[in-house]
């Protein structure tokens, strides 16, 4: 029987649902159909931080629930904290670069920007980080779909914009990053580049086959950086950055920052721990980092 795999309709989404359903199809040997599910989110032009966590997700996971689908898929940094109840991430597929990238007009890297420049992001992550460099530049704050933000480097509205790298690169663009930042200059977000694979938790057989897909240390990095997230109670807008990377010797090496939004205050950490323990890796930074004040940085973000 056919599977139907529900998806928002942005590029980007489509781009992410259709890599995982020939995955899907390659493992299964079953038929993928795409189901188009129109999200609040892409309904509303306000600022993300407004319309809150989960906006993009929650449309999805119901029509899971009412099994208008079968599986769906999400860019995993979108996804709420909480675990969602009757469903499960059945595979967490290999990640892409999680890095943060540059796409600036004449070619331009972030220290060649002149001061007064124009960025475009809309994250307060990634507003924080920029500015604590103090190179003088002006966050302009913008959303949209990938191509509308970059189109307002091409019109000339802007000097730059900061975008996911993944994102990026899942619609084959990369060749317009002028830069691919250096994690010590931009940490990402948690989970930033991963995809999470959803279905029923009572779907066992499906559970079972999308598990194919899973990569074993995209979860670990992502269990590690989402777990440092949940900790700090913060959600997806919240100005926290994690990010895991998995060394050699099948260790986690976990980074995370917390930054009040106009960069004055900043605290980063690391921890380190075994592929087993990612979710103890994650706490652990966490409870460092709310040690050395965390939640005087976050709050004074509210
Ligand atoms: N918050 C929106 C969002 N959610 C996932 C991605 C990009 C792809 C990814 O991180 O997997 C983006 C766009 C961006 O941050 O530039």
């Amino acid at each position: 029987m056919t599977l139907r795999l529900g998806t928002r309709g942005s590029a980007l989404a489509l781009a992410q649902s259709g890599l995982v359903a020939a995955a899907v199809e390659k493992a299964t040997g079953r038929k993928v159909e795409l189901v188009e599910i129109v999200t609040p989110g892409d309904r509303s032009a306000a600022p993300v931080a407004q319309l809150g966590v989960g906006v993009f997700v929650s449309a999805l996971r119901d029509a899971l629930l009412a099994k208008d689908i079968d599986f769906a898929v999400h860019s995993y940094k979108d996804l709420p904290t909480a675990p969602a109840d009757g469903l499960v991430i059945a595979a967490i597929p290999a990640r892409e670069d999680a890095r943060d990238a540059l796409v600036a007009r004449d070619n331009l890297t972030l220290t060649e920007l002149p001061s007064g420049a124009r960025i475009g992001t809309g994250a307060v992550r990634r507003i924080a980080q920029i500015n604590a460099l103090r190179l003088g530049f002006e966050l302009v704050p913008i959303r949209g779909n990938v191509d509308t933000r970059i189109s307002k480097v091409t019109s000339g509205e802007l000097d730059a914009v900061i975008l996911a790298r993944a994102g990026i690169a899942r619609l084959g663009r990369t060749s317009e990053i002028t830069e691919s930042l250096d994690p010590m200059l931009l940490l990402p977000a948690p989970a930033q580049g991963a995809l999470a694979v959803e279905c029923r938790s009572a779907d066992l057989d499906l559970a079972a086959a999308l598990a194919a897909l899973d990569h074993p240390s995209t979860r670990a990095a992502v269990t590690a950086e989402r777990a440092l997230l949940a900790a700090l109670e913060a959600g997806c807008s919240a100005p926290v950055a994690g990010l895991a990377e998995v060394t050699d010797d099948e260790e986690i090496y976990l980074r995370g920052g917390v930054f009040s939004p106009d960069g004055t205050d900043a605290i980063r950490l690391s921890a380190t721990g075994t592929l087993t323990d990612a979710e103890g890796v994650g706490r652990r930074l966490a409870a460092d980092l709310l040690a050395d004040g965390a939640n005087n940085v976050l709050g004074s973000a509210a």
